[in-house]
């Protein structure tokens, strides 16, 4: 049995395999003693584990040891790469990028082998290209929906307001209609950039990932949703490590 787990700044997400095929899958929250609770009857059968991980260095050793603990076979951690299978990064240090957007885009590589954007709107919201080739084109970091919310509640001393998942954007008249509204307003100005983009770039897929992907469709935003891309790549990457 193999696990996979992309660790993210929010959320763990998991997915279990049996000779290639998705046993399960699922999520716990950032931060819980024993992230995989829900599978753990299931731990002492796995002979694999592959991670990616963005998180802070303590907790990531943290989740090491749990699964150094639970686990019977070894944990790898993956990290982002110059290069794999024509996929090529554009940083000078490729170390330096987050594990996940490389696992998106290489899982969106294999997949659709063309040029493509990546939109994964998590904690934060990353956007990523690859022309037809193979090449990174270059990407964007981007405060997440949630995070731009929690900054505006603990950095404005007079900005209370309700939250509310709202795909209306004309301008707001109280507060809350403001804030709620002046985000959808902001994503679908982030969505039309990203479509610009595509169609300069000639790239022929949009995927999009992450736990506000949802919210982005609401808002207008064309393209495939892949919620599990950071864990396809992942897998790819650790069956072409141990076949
Ligand atoms: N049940 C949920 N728990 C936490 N966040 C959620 C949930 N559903 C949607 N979200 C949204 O998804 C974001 C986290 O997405 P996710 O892809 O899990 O992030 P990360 O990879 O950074 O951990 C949150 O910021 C929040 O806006
Ligand atoms: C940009 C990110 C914070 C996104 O992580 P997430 O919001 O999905 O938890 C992560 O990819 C990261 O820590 N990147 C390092 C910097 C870089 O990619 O250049
Ligand atoms: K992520």
């Amino acid at each position: 049995m193999r696990l996979l787990v992309d660790a993210g700044n929010t959320r763990f997400k998991w997915r279990l395999e049996q000779e290639g095929i998705v046993i399960d899958e699922g999520w716990s929250a950032l931060g819980t003693n024993a992230p995989l609770a829900s599978i753990e009857g299931y731990l002492g059968a796995v002979s694999r584990v592959g991670v990616s991980a963005v998180i802070h260095e303590d907790i990531r050793l943290r989740l090491s040891s749990y699964l150094e603990q639970k686990v019977s076979g070894p944990v790898h951690f993956y990290w982002a790469e110059a290069q794999r299978f024509g996929l090529r990064n554009s940083y000078m240090d490729p170390r330096t990028m987050g594990a996940d957007r490389w696992h998106g885009m290489y899982g969106a590589w294999k997949r659709y082998k063309c040029g493509c954007a990546v939109i994964d709107a998590g904690s934060a919201i990353t956007v990523d290209y690859v022309n037809n080739s193979g090449q990174h084109l270059g990407g964007y970091i981007l405060p997440g929906l949630k995070m731009m919310l929690k900054s505006l509640k603990n950095d404005a001393a007079r900005i209370a307001f309700e939250e509310g998942e709202v795909s209306k954007a004309e301008p707001g008249i109280n507060t809350a209609e403001c804030v709620n509204q002046g985000l959808s307003w902001l994503s679908r100005a982030m969505i039309e950039r990203v479509s610009k983009d595509v169609s300069e770039l000639n790239l022929s897929q949009t995927l999009v990932t992450g736990g506000d992907a949802g919210r982005l469709f609401a808002l207008g935003m064309k393209g495939a949703h892949h919620p599990s891309l950071v864990l396809d790549g992942l897998g790819y990457i650790d069956s072409e490590a141990f076949g």
